[in-house]
């Protein structure tokens, strides 16, 4: 979630850098594995770094960039139903670009056919199949673990025990540390590290999303079904998206 609660992990997140994820995503292709270590934070002896990029999961190259930087590292990776995530990907680029078509429009490459447009990205992002398919060719499916989004909403401490068992540490994060924010309608932190405060998640997660035509959203939920499955038969895994 982006806030350290465990002394034992430091965090780098790219947006910190003060530069949008997208140019530094660029920048660190360019860069090579040797100087992304170099982004990172320093690490003592047994403590754990963790890095954030939401596009790694999509990107070509990435497993193959992490591999050579280092063929131990453990990947997390947190995916929610498909079709939500498209809508909420839409959602976001609305706020940034409010004359975009609409999420319907862009759906499709043929509405009267029902032609799905799968090079859109907000469409392209959710066949998780066919990306872990692509990490499958660098790390073992020990080394990934999968948190299910809907489940970080309705018990984030029991998604967050299995991230804590995934990398090995102690179950310091447990119920204790949440509570539910009715005003922001999602779980929140009762304090963050090195505060005495709660600390939501910001303005930006959590958006309400518009309404999408339920004929649209019935034809992407075909669609997306026999990914689904390939997934959680991948995963070994049912997420309940279907
Ligand atoms: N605790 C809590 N508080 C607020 N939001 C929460 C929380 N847990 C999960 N979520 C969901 O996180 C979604 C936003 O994550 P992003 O996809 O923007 O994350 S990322 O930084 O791009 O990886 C965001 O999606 P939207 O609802 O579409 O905004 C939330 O549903």
């Amino acid at each position: 979630m982006g806030v350290v609660v465990n002394a034992r992990v430091t965090w780098q997140r790219s947006e910190a850098e003060g530069k949008p994820e997208e140019e530094l995503d660029v920048e660190r292709g360019r860069l090579g594995e040797e100087n992304v270590r170099d982004l990172m934070p320093k690490t003592l002896e047994g403590q754990i770094t963790m890095e954030k990029t939401p596009s790694y999961f999509v990107t070509r190259e990435a497993p193959a960039r992490i591999y050579a930087m280092s063929r131990d590292t453990k990947l997390i990776v947190v995916v929610r139903d498909p079709v939500t995530r498209a809508i909420s990907d839409y959602t976001q680029t609305l706020s940034k670009k409010p004359d975009i078509p609409t999420f319907e429009s862009l759906t499709f490459k043929n509405r009267t056919t029902g032609l799905i447009d799968t090079s859109w990205s907000a469409i392209q992002i959710g066949i998780y199949a066919k990306h872990l398919d692509n990490w499958l060719q660098f790390f073992p499916m020990s080394q990934i673990l999968f948190v299910s989004g809907e489940r970080l909403i309705s018990d984030p401490a029991g998604e967050l025990g299995r991230v804590q068992d995934f990398l090995g540490l102690k179950r310091i994060i447990t119920d204790k540390h949440f509570y539910f924010n009715q005003t922001k309608g999602f779980p929140c932190l009762k304090k963050a590290e090195g505060s005495s405060k709660p600390h939501c998640l910001g303005k930006t997660k959590g958006r309400t999303h518009p309404n999408i035509d339920p004929e649209v959203v019935q034809r992407l939920r075909d669609f997306y079904r026999p990914f689904n499955m390939k997934f959680y038969q991948m995963t070994g895994h049912n997420f309940g998206w279907d």
